[in-house]
C-alpha cells in the first residue's frame, strides 16, 4: 500500500518562535485520490499547504511524494516529483493573453525561457501543450483573449490550466471558489471533478462547504493547528467533535 501513496505527511509540526501552528499532523493520501480540506479561519489550512509544497519546512515530521522524503526540498524540486499548486490570489498575467500564459507555465516546466519577451516560436512544445491544456478547462476558445479580461471563474479556469502545463501527478488547489460569482461555480466544479477524473491526485483547501462535499472522497478537518479528523465526508458531518469545532459557523 505505502508504494501507491502519492502523499504522506507523518506527525508534522511548525513551531514558531513560541507559536505552535502545526502539531503532530499525519496523512496519508493515496494515488488519485481527492481530499478536501476545511477547518474554522487560522486552522492551520495554508500552513499546511506551504508545508507540502516547500514554502515552509516543518520543524518535526515528514513530508513524502510518491514514496520519496521531500521534507527539507525546495519548491522547485517538488515540483520536479509532480507537484502543482494553484494559490488562493491569482498568479496570471493580466496582459498577456490565456494560451501566452500557459506557454509560460508550459515553458517553466520544458526549461525554456519563461520571460513574456522571449516566445519561441508558435509551433513549438509549449503551445502546443498550452492549446492541449486550455481545451482541458473548455478555455480553447479563449486562447488569444487577454487574461485581464477574463470572469472570475475564467481566470480560475486559466490557473489550472496553467498548472495543467506542468503536468502534475499532485495537485493543491488553495479555495479555487475565493471570488468567483456563482453562475460560474458549476463549469469550475466541473473541471475540478475532471481533473480527478483524470486520476490526477487532489488536495483542495475549500470555503464553499457544498461544492466540496459533493467533490471529494475524503474530508481532512483541521482545528487549532492539529488533524481533528479525516474520513468520508457524511462521517466528518456527523462527527461530533467537528460539529464543536464549527459551533457558530455553519457546516
Ligand atoms: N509566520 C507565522 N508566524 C506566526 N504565526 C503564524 C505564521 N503563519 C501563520 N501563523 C498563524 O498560524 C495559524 C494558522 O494560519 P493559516 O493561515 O494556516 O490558517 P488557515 O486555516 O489557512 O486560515 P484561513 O481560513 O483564514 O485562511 C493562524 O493563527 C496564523 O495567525
Amino acid at each position: 500500500m505505502a508504494d501507491r501513496l502519492a502523499l504522506a505527511l507523518h506527525s508534522v509540526g511548525l513551531q514558531i518562535g513560541g507559536a505552535r501552528i502545526l502539531h503532530d499532523v499525519s496523512i496519508e493520501v493515496a494515488t488519485g485520490e481527492m481530499i478536501g480540506v476545511i477547518g474554522p479561519n487560522g486552522a492551520g489550512k495554508t500552513t499546511l499547504f506551504n508545508i507540502i509544497s516547500g514554502v515552509l519546512i516543518p520543524t518535526s515530521g515528514s513530508v513524502s511524494l510518491a514514496g520519496e522524503d521531500v521534507t527539507r526540498r525546495k519548491v522547485h524540486q517538488r515540483a520536479r516529483v509532480g507537484l502543482g499548486r494553484t494559490f488562493q490570489t491569482s498568479s496570471v498575467f493580466a496582459g498577456l493573453t490565456a494560451g501566452e500564459n500557459v506557454r509560460l507555465a508550459a515553458q517553466s516546466k520544458l526549461g525554456g525561457a519563461t520571460s513574456p519577451w522571449k516566445f519561441p516560436r508558435a509551433d513549438d512544445e509549449a503551445a502546443g501543450i498550452a492549446e492541449r491544456c486550455l481545451e482541458e478547462v473548455g478555455l480553447a476558445h479563449h486562447i488569444d483573449t487577454e487574461a485581464g479580461v477574463l470572469s472570475h471563474g475564467d481566470k480560475r479556469k486559466l490557473e489550472i490550466a496553467m498548472l495543467l502545463a506542468t503536468e502534475p501527478e499532485v495537485v493543491l488547489l488553495d479555495e479555487p471558489m475565493a471570488g468567483v460569482g456563482s453562475g460560474d461555480v458549476p463549469g469550475l466544479v466541473e473541471v475540478i471533478r475532471r481533473l480527478h477524473a483524470s486520476g490526477r491526485t487532489v488536495l483542495m483547501v475549500e470555503h464553499h462547504m457544498e461544492v466540496l462535499l459533493g467533490l471529494v472522497d475524503r474530508v481532512a478537518v483541521m482545528h487549532h493547528g492539529e488533524l481533528l479528523a479525516i474520513d468520508t465526508p457524511k462521517a466528518v458531518m456527523a462527527n461530533p467533535e467537528v460539529q464543536k469545532a464549527y459551533l457558530g459557523e455553519t457546516v
